[in-house]
C-alpha cells in the first residue's frame, strides 16, 4: 500500500504554533498518513542560528510529542553541507519509490523558490504545497509564477496524482507568528507562551535559549 506523506522543512528556530497549524491543516487537507518535520542543520539561505541544531531538533521533538501523525526526521542534521531541499528530497525519494510526497511551505518560501538550489528539479521528486502567509502572494510574474502556471493544481484535482510534479496551494486560514517575533519577545524577557507548544516553552526556559 502506497503512502502519502508530508514533509514540512524548516530552521525551527524556534518550532511556533504556527509550524503546527500548518503541519496539521496540510495533514488534513491532503489526508497524509503522515507529516514528517525537518529541522535542517545548515539553512541555506538565512544567517546561521545561534541555537545549535541539537537544540532546534529537541524543540521540534518535543512540539510534536502530543500530535498525532507528525514525526521529526532528523535526515538533515547528519549533512555538514547547506541543507539544500533538493539534496533531502533526493534522499527521501529513494526510500520511498512508490509514495506521494508533498514538500509543504509557507507564501513566503515559495515567493523565492527561483533562488533555491537546483530548484527546477524539485518537482522531480515531489509535489509541492504553498500555504497563505501574512505578506506574500502568488507572484503574477516571474519564474515563481511561471512554474505555478505550468504545474499548479486545484485541490479538487489531488485524487489521482502522480507520486510527484504538481503545485497545490491552500486556502488556509492566516497564522500571523514566526520565530523572528517569538525570538524578540524571549530577548526583551517575555515567556512567549502564546506562541509556541507548552513543551517548547518550557524547554527554552529549562536551557535558558534566546535570552542574548
Ligand atoms: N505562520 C506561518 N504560516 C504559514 N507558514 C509558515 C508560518 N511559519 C512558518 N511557516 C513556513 O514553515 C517553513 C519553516 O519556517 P521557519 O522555520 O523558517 O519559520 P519562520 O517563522 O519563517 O522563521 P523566521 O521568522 O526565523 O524566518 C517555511 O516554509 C515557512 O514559510
Ligand atoms: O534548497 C535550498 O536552496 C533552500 C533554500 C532556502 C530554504 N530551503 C529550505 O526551506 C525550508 C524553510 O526554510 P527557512 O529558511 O524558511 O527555515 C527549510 O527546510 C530549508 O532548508 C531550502
Amino acid at each position: 500500500m502506497t503512502k502519502r506523506i508530508g514533509l514540512l522543512g524548516g530552521t525551527f528556530n524556534p518550532i511556533h504554533n504556527g509550524h503546527l497549524q500548518l503541519a496539521n491543516f496540510v495533514r488534513q487537507q491532503l489526508q497524509l498518513d503522515v507529516m514528517q518535520l525537518l529541522p535542517n542543520h545548515l539553512p541555506p539561505h538565512k544567517e546561521q542560528p545561534l541555537v545549535t541544531a541539537k537544540h532546534r531538533l529537541a524543540m521540534t521533538e518535543a512540539a510534536v510529542n502530543d500530535q498525532p501523525r507528525l514525526e521529526v526526521n532528523a535526515i538533515e542534521l547528519g549533512r555538514q553541507q547547506p541543507s539544500y531541499s533538493v539534496d533531502t528530497l533526493r534522499q527521501l525519494r529513494q526510500q520511498h519509490p512508490e509514495d506521494r510526497l508533498f514538500f509543504t511551505m509557507g507564501m513566503d518560501s515559495f515567493v523565492k523558490l527561483s533562488s533555491w538550489y537546483q530548484w527546477q528539479d524539485l518537482l522531480n521528486y515531489c509535489h509541492l504545497v504553498v500555504c497563505q502567509r501574512p505578506g506574500d502572494q502568488i507572484p503574477e510574474q516571474g519564474p515563481e509564477a511561471l512554474l505555478w502556471q505550468q504545474f499548479g493544481l486545484s485541490i479538487s484535482e489531488l485524487s489521482n496524482l502522480p507520486i510527484a510534479g504538481h503545485i497545490v496551494c491552500l486556502d488556509n486560514p492566516l497564522w500571523p507568528i514566526s520565530s523572528t517575533e517569538i525570538r524578540q519577545q524571549l530577548l526583551h524577557g517575555a515567556c512567549a507562551s502564546q506562541l509556541l507548544p507548552p513543551t517548547v516553552a518550557q524547554y527554552v526556559a529549562d536551557h535558558q535559549l534566546y535570552q542574548q
